[in-house]
């Protein structure tokens, strides 16, 4: 097996305005600049970067929703061509169906592969219990709190088993309780499976207390990686206790005194496109 399940060369991304608006000029946004970008197999980062940095254009590229301008990406070897298919992917938003039940929506994905129905209900239930919610199959999105409705997607992803696991800020709507549970669930989950994952967060203490590398992104635009941080806290962990250890605070220090400046420019710069 390839050593890199996920491999982003030299990738730029310029957006375009809609050329069928009427008496405008077309503009461009160069958002991501020369990024290189590499997760080995089994390979838990996270990106980290000022807000509207180039976070999630990173990850869609990872994904093949969006071809990079120039740069070429792999996947365990092997160009990407269209959609990642060896990737799940979490999103910031809840991407569950509302007319389909919990259970109904972690099968979904397993019927599109084409598993009878009996044993696709059958694996979405062991999975539903795995994220504890094993007598909330029969229950629709708008029943369950926000903290089961990520455990929910949770299980839609992990049920697919993909190889690489994309999450775009998947706890930045929970309150902070549910978020350091499920944060050591996803640990545990990973743990257990050693999958590749990208996680993209706004949160330096999450990226420290859940990853093996954290990817310090510069402001836009052309954004692109200004430092790298290798996690060496002691595994298994628990994001809350791993944030009163000593070396913890060292990390935190180290990473926020590259990211301070980027964070400060990229507010500089959202109060300047407001104005
Ligand atoms: N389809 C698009 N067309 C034009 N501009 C876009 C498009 N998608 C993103 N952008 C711009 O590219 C930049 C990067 O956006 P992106 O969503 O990747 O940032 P982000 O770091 O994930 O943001 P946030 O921190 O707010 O989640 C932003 O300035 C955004 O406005």
């Amino acid at each position: 097996m390839n050593e890199f399940a996920l491999e982003l060369q030299d990738v730029s991304c310029t957006f375009f305005s809609n050329p069928r608006v009427k008496g405008q000029p077309i503009q461009r946004y160069n958002a991501v600049g020369d990024t290189t970008l590499r997760i080995r197999a089994g390979e838990f980062v996270s990106l980290v970067g000022p807000t509207g940095c180039g976070k999630s254009t990173l990850l869609n590229i990872g994904a093949g929703l969006l071809a990079p301008s120039t740069g070429s990406v792999k996947v365990f070897g092997e160009p990407l061509n269209g959609i990642n298919t060896r990737a799940g992917y979490m999103f910031q938003a809840d991407a569950l169906m509302p007319w389909r039940s919990a259970i109904d929506n972690v099968m979904v994905g397993l019927q599109y592969r084409g598993l009878p129905d009996e044993e696709a209900r059958a694996q979405a239930q062991a999975w539903l219990e795995r994220v504890g919610l094993g007598s909330f199959g029969e229950r629709y999105p708008h029943e369950l709190s926000g903290g089961m409705r990520k455990r929910c997607a949770l299980a839609q992803v992990l049920a697919l088993d993909p190889d690489i696991i994309l999450m775009d800020e998947p706890f930045s709507a929970l309150d902070i309780q549910t978020r350091q549970l499920m944060e050591n669930e996803v640990l545990d989950l990973w743990a257990a499976k050693k999958k590749a994952v990208l996680f993209i967060t706004h949160d330096l203490d999450e990226a420290i207390a859940m990853s093996d590398r954290v990817v310090v992104l510069s402001a836009g635009p052309a954004t692109h990686p200004i430092g790298e941080f290798v996690i060496d806290l002691p595994r298994p962990r628990d994001v809350s206790e791993s944030r009163m250890q000593p070396r913890f605070v060292e990390l935190h220090t180290q990473i926020w005194g590259v990211l301070r400046d980027e964070v400060l420019k990229g507010y500089a710069q959202q109060l300047t496109k407001a104005a």
